[in-house]
């Protein structure tokens, strides 16, 4: 027998999520059956669609949803070893008793050296997002501009150095001074503070005075509706995310679009990770070259002790992040 412990969302966000919506609880899971494993978690990812995914998915009460990396710690499946890793989808919990069909075993040539949690960010759900954006909706091409916002985050720091790997100039923006220069380590070409520029208008167009070939959008709203009048003809936009738009507490207006996708004849499309499930074996195999050759860096924000589970999420919210935002057991 174990005792879990588990976050459930206590009540429904409004606006920001608040320590308030949620509870602790705790569970007692009783010993495997055969063909069960037993799983404790060592990394728990927080990622913003669990804002909201959570009002279309769960009920008042339920486990807060998210992926984690976790330790068979009992095994009663052979497929599974003790003492090895798998993704699970269980949520916000310290142990998990899985029957197995519902685990992605870590790649058997992970590196010793590089740490599990990357397979919850630049080596997992987040660099895959960041590939099939710009691969499959914006099909970037060598030379093209790419625009990119919330850049400093767990996808936009993927988009722009895929962007540089296939040779094309990356313009990122992002919410503090930090966050842009660490964009420029990264080797965004151009990269501005959205917060304290005085035109997103004329900083984009400096950015990049001939518009751009592409634009990986992780944000939505107001700045998308800017960011459409720099576009080149012919652009893509692949539509990531709206998360300037998670927390509000009325409907919004816009973007508004189609004097720009008309006249321009841009292509805009939506997308989901899973999308390219039949893809993600080669798509990782693919990143974790990357990152092993030292072409991709990988910045991580953790935080330590599932306790801090909520006030991990809230900040990733409000931008207190740069790279993957993780919580470490
Ligand atoms: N379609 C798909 O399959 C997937 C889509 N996504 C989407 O990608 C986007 C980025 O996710 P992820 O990389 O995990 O998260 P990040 O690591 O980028 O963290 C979220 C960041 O969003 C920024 N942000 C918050 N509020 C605003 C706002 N009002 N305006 C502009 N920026 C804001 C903050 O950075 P800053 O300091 O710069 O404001 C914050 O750090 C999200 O929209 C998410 O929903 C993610 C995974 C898969
Ligand atoms: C208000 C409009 C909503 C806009 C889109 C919202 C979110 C986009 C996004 O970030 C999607 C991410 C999808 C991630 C999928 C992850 C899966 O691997 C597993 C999700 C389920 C789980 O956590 O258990």
């Amino acid at each position: 027998m174990v005792l879990a412990k588990l976050w459930t969302l206590q009540q429904h966000f409004e606006g920001l999520p608040k320590e308030s919506n949620f509870e602790l609880k705790q569970e007692e899971l009783p010993d495997p059956k055969d063909g069960e494993v037993l799983l404790e978690a060592v990394f728990l990812s927080v990622d913003p669609y669990m804002r909201p995914y959570s009002r279309m998915h769960l009920k008042e009460g339920d486990t807060m949803m998210g992926a984690q990396v976790s330790r068979v710690v009992r095994s009663r499946n052979p497929s599974y070893l003790e003492g090895s890793h798998v993704i699970v989808h269980c949520g916000w919990r310290t142990h998990f008793l899985s029957d197995g069909s519902d685990l992605t075993p870590i790649p058997s040539n992970w590196p010793e050296e590089l740490p599990l949690s990357l397979a919850l960010g630049a080596i997992g759900m987040t660099g895959l997002a960041a590939l099939y954006g710009l691969e499959e909706i914006c099909e970037i091409k060598a030379e093209e501009t790419l625009l990119v916002n919330a850049a400093a985050g767990a996808v936009g720091t993927m988009v722009g150095q895929i962007a540089k790997i296939k040779g094309c100039r990356a313009v990122g923006c992002a919410g503090s001074d930090d966050k842009v220069s660490y964009l420029k380590e990264l080797g965004f070409d151009q990269a501005f503070n959205y917060k304290t520029i005085s035109s997103l208008e004329d900083a984009l167009r400096e950015a990049a005075p001939q518009g751009y070939d592409c634009y990986f959008d992780n944000v939505g709203g107001d700045f998308t509706s800017t960011a459409l009048a720099q576009m080149k003809p012919f652009g893509r936009i692949a539509l990531s995310g709206s998360i300037s738009t998670y927390n509000n507490t009325a409907p919004h207006r816009g973007p508004s679009i189609h004097s720009h996708m008309i006249l321009k004849q841009l292509r805009m499309e939506g997308f989901l990770v899973e999308r390219w499930k039949h893809k993600h074996h080669d798509s990782l195999q693919r990143l974790l070259a990357w990152v092993k050759e030292g072409r991709i860096k990988c910045r991580e924000h953790i935080t330590e002790g599932f306790e801090n589970m909520p006030a991990s999420f809230i900040s990733m919210l409000s931008g207190g992040n740069v790279g993957k935002a993780v919580v470490k057991i």
